[in-house]
């Protein structure tokens, strides 16, 4: 029996794609990226670049890498399972779903409060049901995990009615990041999952942290939608929401105020050139004071997030850095460190470097009150784990105590 799971990560710009088996090792992979664009591409592990159709969609996309993968004999004609992430389940997915017509329209009604991730997320699974209309196939949230938040910490302090009307409220997301790095430090730490409290990091394109007590997402940076909390690549994480009237009066709609906080901001806005932290680094160490500035504001902003997610918690087991940024920078690590001495978090400098242990193990000094962790994110392979377990119906370990 073929045994093969295909993932699917349709992003704002990107579409990724990987072939785990039934054990969660990974087969194969493929991104294709620049989508919507002139230079649209397909980038196949191992393999060489492919260009796309000039502009192609995601529905394109997804199908090339999809034809990429079977003809260079990396997937068969019928899957397993396919499991695709999707990033808003709004309160009605507390975990991963089989998808069916209801659920798809529940992902649908969902779609109004992440605009740019859910249509595209939706786009990725009807071509995905057209190609393989046998094959189960399931959703993971990126919501699901934040469930578990206490009401203090997802009510915002606006109209009761913006919730009970609209569902305003705090959601949270990377869900399946957070939950994957807490549960991998409590196995590096011989704890049982569900008696770990960690902090958590995910530092990607789109960044956030997490508070984790025995197991359960207790508290989160973003909220009703993917832009609170953190410094990102592009968007600016919190501002002052004065912002958007002040600019109103110089003639910046609020519609081109939310375009210019999602696209515009964040790394790239401070910098003004790039909005990608290793060019960052690198213009910051020849002197440029705006990517300077960048790196600087975003480090503090995260260390002051690190203090927050403090609150909730009453012992912490690690600090965890994940996510592109997050496994590769030992400048981000030791410069957010640094802001936490009170806290007693201290960094070693030799374990932090760019290589070998770092990437993947313990960083913290000897004399630091809490361990800090680096842990290579596996998102794609939790989504495969996920989707095997609904689609054969065997209970997912994973998901026992996420209720
Ligand atoms: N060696 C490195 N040093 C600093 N930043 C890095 C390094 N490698 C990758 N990054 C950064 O990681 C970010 C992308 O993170 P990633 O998790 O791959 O993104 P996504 O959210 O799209 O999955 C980019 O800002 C990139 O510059
Ligand atoms: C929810 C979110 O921010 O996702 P990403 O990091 O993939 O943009
Ligand atoms: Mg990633």
């Amino acid at each position: 029996m073929n045994d093969q799971i295909l993932v699917v990560n349709c992003g704002s710009s990107s579409v990724k794609m990987a072939v785990f088996n039934r054990s969660g090792e990974s087969l194969a992979s493929a991104l294709a990226e620049k989508i919507g664009q002139s230079d649209a591409r397909l980038v196949p592990e191992g393999g060489d670049t492919v260009a796309l159709p000039p502009n192609a969609d995601h529905r394109q996309s997804l199908i090339a890498g999809i034809q990429w993968l079977q003809d260079n004999g990396h997937l068969g004609k019928a899957p397993l399972a396919i499991g695709h992430r999707v990033v808003h389940g709004g309160e009605a997915f507390h975990q991963a779903a089989l998808l069916n017509n209801k659920v798809i329209r529940a992902i649908e009604d969902c779609a109004s409060l992440a605009p740019l991730h859910n249509p595209v997320n939706l786009a990725g699974i009807e071509a995905t049901m057209e190609l393989f209309p046998r094959v189960p196939q399931v959703a993971v949230f990126d919501t699901a995990f934040h469930q578990t938040l206490p009401r203090h910490a997802w009510l915002y302090p606006v109209p009761k009615r913006f919730y009970n009307d609209w569902g305003v409220r705090r959601y949270g997301f990377h869900g399946t990041s957070h939950q994957y790095v807490a549960e991998e430090a409590a196995r590096r730490l011989d704890k049982p999952a569900e008696t770990a409290s960690v902090i958590s990091a995910h530092l990607g394109n789109g960044c956030s942290i997490t508070a984790i007590r025995d197991g359960r997402s207790v508290d989160t940076s973003m909220g009703l939608t993917p832009l609170e909390g953190l410094v990102m690549g592009t968007r600016s994480g919190d501002v002052d929401p004065g912002l958007f009237d002040f600019l109103a009066s110089k003639g910046i709609s609020p519609e081109d105020t939310h375009g210019i906080l999602n696209r515009e901001s964040g790394l790239l806005g401070l910098s003004g050139t790039t909005s990608d932290m290793r060019n960052l680094l690198k213009a910051a160490r020849n002197g440029d004071r705006d990517c300077q500035d960048a790196f600087e504001v975003f480090c503090f902003r995260l260390a002051r997030y690190i203090g927050a997610m403090m609150v909730s918690l009453d012992n912490l087991d690690a600090l965890v850095f994940t996510g592109g940024i997050g496994e590769n920078s030992s400048e981000v690590r030791a410069r957010t460190v640094a802001h936490l001495a009170l806290p007693g978090f201290r960094i070693d400098p030799d374990s932090n470097n760019d290589h070998g242990q770092a990437r993947n193990g313990a960083i913290s000094a000897s004399d630091s009150r809490f361990p800090i962790l680096v842990i290579p994110t596996r998102e794609e392979a939790m989504i495969a784990r996920q989707a095997v377990a609904l689609a054969t119906g065997e209970a997912d370990p994973n998901q026992s105590q996420n209720h």
